[in-house]
């Protein structure tokens, strides 16, 4: 069928765009969109290898029906991950084909029928085992809590693809090329980042593992559940997942702050031209006005974070507690702060962000720049040598 890739040999993209959606998980925005990838081997035995949404079903299934051989159906549904955006159709696509085996771990078939009931044929897999299609042989690897306890990668042995579910994926529709080689690979490393950061970055261990174990499989095409499919350098978004799940850092520096009354911001500015001079020019977020999964994603590669915010009813500006909460959930590591804070009678800002960085056991460099009202001359001497030190740390 015009318009349905051929991922490998007799392998095909079977997944649809949305463009529909406005936040992922009701809580990250999409700007370009999302694809739910679902991939068709279609050999003696037929597999589909993972579902899409369910508001998306009509698309998935036209798909579906235009690659089937005449008098044939699907034979297998394989669910590499149990989550609804790549679950939503099943309910539909086993009443649509009734002979169809579903196939997942131990913890895929406990998850299946909490979510859709029990009413279906099953086949259980465990971690090395194999499903013979005919000429294409499907090998499962068990990869728990990538991002979920039942995640799943299903090789074929034959054509090289790993079909890895949510690991290796992004954010943004394909609908602009599917594969790397197709794709301003800029911006989908950027949306992959985003993807990564906001979905799967607190189970980095899990993905280290996962990647460790995946090491000896001769892979040669990389078909995640979202965005990108990887063929020209299927190595690429291993590394890449490899180096963000180790929290590796580059030597940059994003500047984060909030400020209500321009208070803290001239202190922050002071220290940004100061990082700018040094040859570190920062990447710089108002917090209150930048959706946090953009910043959570720019900050991810940096090894100095300065935090600056005001005192809010005691403690932390609203925007930036939740920003902490959501770093400290992603269990930040590696990483080297300054803090930037301003008062009017009692503080607690202060507190609050040295209270944050020992819980993560993250060094803080000096001075913290503490400023009751809007700051004097050496508050914003304070706030260069914060600069210059963090810059020093860095560079060393
Ligand atoms: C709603 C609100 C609550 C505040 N709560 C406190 C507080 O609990 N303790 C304190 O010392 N200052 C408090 N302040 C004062 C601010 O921290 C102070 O004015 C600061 O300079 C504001 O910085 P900004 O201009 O960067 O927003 C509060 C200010 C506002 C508007």
């Amino acid at each position: 069928m015009i318009g349905l890739p051929a991922v490998a040999r007799d392998t095909y993209w079977v997944g649809v765009n949305d463009h529909e959606t406005d936040l992922f998980e009701a809580l990250w925005p999409l700007p370009y969109g999302v694809s739910y990838n679902a991939y068709l081997v279609v050999d003696n035995k037929i597999a589909l290898i993972d579902a899409v949404k369910g508001h998306f079903l009509a698309d998935h299934l036209g798909k579906i029906r235009a690659l089937l051989p005449a008098h044939k159906s699907l034979d297998y549904l394989i669910i590499n991950h149990m989550e609804p955006d790549h679950t939503g159709a099943i309910d539909i696509l086993r009443s649509v084909f009734p002979h169809m085996t579903l196939v997942g771990n131990k913890k895929t078939l406990e998850m299946l029928r909490a979510f859709y009931g029990a009413d279906s044929a099953c086949l259980e897999v465990g971690d090395g085992d194999e499903l013979d299609l005919g000429t294409h042989r499907l090998q499962f690897h068990l990869t728990p809590m990538v991002h979920w306890p039942e995640t799943m990668m299903t090789f074929d042995a034959t054509t090289g693809v790993l079909f890895s579910g949510d690991a290796f994926g992004g954010f943004g529709a394909v609908d602009r090329g599917l594969f790397d080689d197709e794709v301003n690979l800029e911006l989908m490393q950027r949306e992959m980042l985003r993807y990564f950061t906001n979905i799967v970055a607190r189970y980095g261990q899990m993905v280290i593992k996962a990647i460790e174990k995946l090491r000896p499989v001769p892979l040669r095409v990389v078909a995640p559940t979202h965005g990108t499919v990887w063929r020209r350098n299927p190595s690429l978004p291993v590394e890449l997942y490899a180096r963000w799940s180790a929290q590796e850092c580059d030597p940059t520096v994003a500047v984060i702050y909030g400020s209500m009354y321009g208070n803290t911001y001239r202190l922050v500015e002071v220290a940004a031209r100061a990082l700018t001079e040094r040859g570190l020019a920062p990447v710089v977020h108002d917090i209150a006005r930048s959706h946090a999964s953009h910043v959570v994603a720019d900050l991810w590669t940096c090894k100095g974070l300065i935090l600056a915010c005001p005192t809010y009813n005691t403690g932390l500006f609203p925007p930036m507690e939740s920003l902490l909460a959501l770093l400290e959930n992603k269990l930040l590591k590696n990483r080297l702060l300054g803090f930037v804070t301003s008062y009017a009678w009692a503080g607690g800002a202060r507190k609050a962000l040295e209270a944050f960085a020992q819980r993560l056991s993250l060094e803080v460099v000096p001075p913290v720049v503490e400023v009751k009202g809007a700051g004097t001359a050496q508050d914003l001497e304070q706030c260069a040598l914060l600069a210059a030190h963090l810059a020093e740390r860095i560079s060393s």
